[in-house]
Order: C-alpha cells, then sequence, then structure tokens
C-alpha cells in the first residue's frame, strides 16, 4: 500500500446551469466512500466551484456530505469534501444559461491548471462546459481541449474518448466540417499519432500499442475516387509509423471499421474527425465513457457527455462518466506516480 495520500485532484464543477454540480458532488461522495484499489489510497478529490452553490446542490440532492473551503495545511475530514470557493459572478438559474458566468466557468478551468502548477493539486477531472455561451459572452472558446493547449503552451494535443473496450482518438477537434481536410496534414497526423502511441504506452500501460485507422473520405477515398487524402495524407504516414516499428494499420473505410473483428486486438481507434469517431463510442457506452486530453503537461479527464441543460436540478443526471473520469485521472496519477516517486 501506498501510504502517503497523492496531491488531490481538482474536479472543475463545469457550466453552473446545468448538471456538473450535481454530477461533480454525486460522484466525488461515491468516491470518497470507496475503498482503495492498486495498492494505492485514493487520490483525494477537491471541488472547483461556489461554496455556496455547491452546498445548496448537495443540499438538494440530500448527500450526507459537509462541504468546507479548502485549505491546503489543514485535511478534509471523512465525509468532508473541500472546495476551491470561486464565487459566481451572477445568481444561477438552472437549465439557464447566463453569460454572465461564463467568466466564472473559465475561472475553474484557471484554478485547476494553476493548482497543478503550483503543485497543489495532482490533475484536473471536468464536467461539462457549454461553449455556446462562453462564445456568447464574447470569449472565443472551441473547448477544454484546445483552452487548455493555449493555457499551458501545447502546441499539439489529442482528444481521446474511451468506453467499454473501445478507445477514439481524433485527428482533428472541434472544427468545422468544411475546415477538417486542409487540418489534416502529414505534419499534424504525424504528431497526432506520435502523442497517442507515447500516452498509450505511458499512461495506459501498453507496451507496444495496435492503433487501427480510419479514412477520412467514403471507402476510405475508394483507391482516389472519393477523394486523395489517403494516397496524399494517410498511407504515407501510416507507412511512416510501421518502418519504425509501430503497430499502425489503415486506412480502414470508417463504416466498416467498427465492428469486433477489426476491434478485437486494436488498443485505440485514430479516427479523422469528431463526428467519425464519437457517435460510435457514445452509441457503445454513452453515460460511462471518459474523455482524456493526450500530450497535455498535466493529467486532464473528463466525462463523455455534455450540460444536459434539461436535466438540471431534476436529480436525474448519471454521474457514472464523473466517477469513470475521476477513476481515469487516479489511475493516471498512480502511474506517474510509480515512475516518477509519489508527488
Ligand atoms: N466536456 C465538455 O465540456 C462537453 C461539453 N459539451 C457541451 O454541452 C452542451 C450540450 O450538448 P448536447 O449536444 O446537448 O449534449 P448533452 O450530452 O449535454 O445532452 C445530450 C442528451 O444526453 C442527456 N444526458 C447528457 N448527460 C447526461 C447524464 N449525465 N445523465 C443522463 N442524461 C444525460 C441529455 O439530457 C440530452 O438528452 C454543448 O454546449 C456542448 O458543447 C458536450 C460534450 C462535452
Ligand atoms: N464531444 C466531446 C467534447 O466536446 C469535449 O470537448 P472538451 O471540452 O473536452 O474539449
Amino acid at each position: 500500500m501506498n501510504a502517503t495520500p497523492s496531491l488531490p485532484l481538482a474536479i472543475t464543477t463545469g457550466e453552473p446551469a446545468g448538471i456538473g454540480a450535481e454530477i461533480s458532488l454525486r460522484a466525488a461522495s461515491e468516491w470518497l466512500n470507496r475503498p482503495s484499489q492498486n495498492n494505492h489510497s485514493q487520490t483525494p478529490v477537491v471541488l472547483v466551484g461556489d461554496l455556496d452553490f455547491l452546498t445548496q446542490t448537495a443540499h438538494d440532492l440530500s448527500l450526507s456530505l459537509q462541504l468546507r473551503r479548502y485549505d491546503p495545511l489543514n485535511a478534509a475530514t471523512p465525509n468532508t469534501l473541500d472546495v476551491v470557493h470561486i464565487p459566481l459572478h451572477a445568481p444561477v438559474t438552472l437549465g439557464q444559461l447566463n453569460v454572465a458566468n461564463a467568466p466564472y466557468v473559465l475561472k475553474l478551468l484557471d484554478t485547476a491548471v494553476m493548482g497543478i502548477t503550483k503543485q497543489f493539486f495532482s490533475g484536473m477531472v471536468t464536467a461539462p462546459v457549454h461553449k455556446g455561451i462562453i462564445n456568447e459572452a464574447g470569449i472565443a472558446f472551441t473547448g477544454h481541449t484546445e483552452y487548455l493547449a493555449e493555457m499551458t503552451e501545447t502546441e499539439q494535443v489529442v482528444m481521446m474518448l474511451a468506453g467499454g473496450d473501445l478507445r477514439v482518438a481524433l485527428a482533428t477537434t472541434h472544427l468545422p466540417l468544411s475546415q477538417v481536410p486542409a487540418a489534416i496534414t502529414q505534419p499534424s497526423l504525424a504528431k497526432t499519432l506520435s502523442i497517442l502511441l507515447n500516452d498509450l504506452t505511458s499512461k495506459f500501460n501498453l507496451a507496444s500499442p495496435r492503433v487501427l485507422v480510419t479514412g477520412l473520405n467514403p471507402h476510405a477515398g475508394e483507391n482516389g475516387h472519393m477523394g486523395r487524402e489517403e494516397i496524399e495524407v494517410i498511407t504515407p504516414v501510416i507507412q511512416q509509423f510501421q518502418a519504425q516499428g509501430h503497430d499502425v494499420r489503415g486506412p480502414y473505410p470508417a463504416d466498416t471499421l467498427f465492428q469486433p473483428r477489426y476491434l478485437q486486438d486494436a488498443d485505440a481507434v485514430l479516427a479523422m474527425y469528431h463526428d467519425q469517431g464519437l457517435p460510435v463510442l457514445k452509441y457503445a457506452s454513452f453515460g460511462q465513457g471518459i474523455n482524456i486530453t493526450l500530450g497535455l503537461p498535466l493529467i486532464r479527464t473528463s466525462v463523455d457527455h455534455g450540460t444536459a441543460l434539461d436535466l438540471a436540478g431534476k436529480n436525474l443526471a448519471h454521474s457514472g462518466s464523473m466517477l469513470a473520469a475521476i477513476q481515469c485521472a487516479h489511475t493516471m496519477v498512480c502511474a506517474r506516480s510509480n515512475t516518477q516517486g509519489n508527488i
């Protein structure tokens, strides 16, 4: 047993009008009551959000949790959940977005990143944010993935979702479909594959990961008759990695790749764009899957769903994905402390 508990994971509670507070509180409560596993004590968690709002939400959910303001010098007692208090900018009406709280949502992320940088936190787990309302507040924002890359000055990161037996990584993230082909170049695809292979080994303990790569076009371009990206971009990059000894295969037509015959021995699929890969994963495991940002200099996991404004305040949201995201971040913290010593 690793007797020294690691630094806490920061759970950013997301868009306050959505289900973020509810799933964060419920998942944290379940996590705190779980027995330790894998010879490691459970990584502690702290919530990042408005203390009064979270206390009211915990009360509405009848959770038997005491919330208190986070104090790094004073460890939380059992059944007590620490909150890094970030005040809301405006009162919350559940289910109704308010531009006034967009800066609050981003402050949660900034606080978690700063806390990781200063070694108060071991990593971050993010509840969903609403991309649209942040943009309507006049702040350009496409997602946590790109925001965290920018904040940490990381040139390229990779979005990967995992659920059931499937891992799906994406060559492009939140781009209009019309911009996808131009964004997939040999250098960008090679960098994506390199991050994916590296993190599957370092974070998921896979010594020689097998990655299956989709084509971009229908039928992977049908020998160039339905698009040339497979011939001009994707195949040369796959061959480059194969020549280096990596088990990377494809390009496969995306509509036939997602069947057990291909997937049973694969460690991950690399899909070319958001709506090529994620619908399959969400069909397989929606509500239980996780989203991991690979290539960042910090640990970040998240849920596989959005803000679910339609469920906010109804005590109907499932917290399984949030709990899985905490579990995954904990596993990554343990893997890191095994290789680097406990931090
Ligand atoms: N990690 C993040 O911050 C993410 C944020 N989003 C954002 O969320 C917003 C809403 O996106 P939508 O496409 O409507 O997807 P959504 O995932 O919020 O909702 C889709 C459907 O799934 C249901 N649902 C979602 N989470 C659930 C849960 N935990 N338990 C039970 N049912 C659940 C909702 O009620 C709705 O019927 C958008 O602004 C999107 O950008 C979407 C995905 C991830
Ligand atoms: N569909 C996944 C998604 O939108 C998650 O985005 P991010 O906020 O994690 O970058």
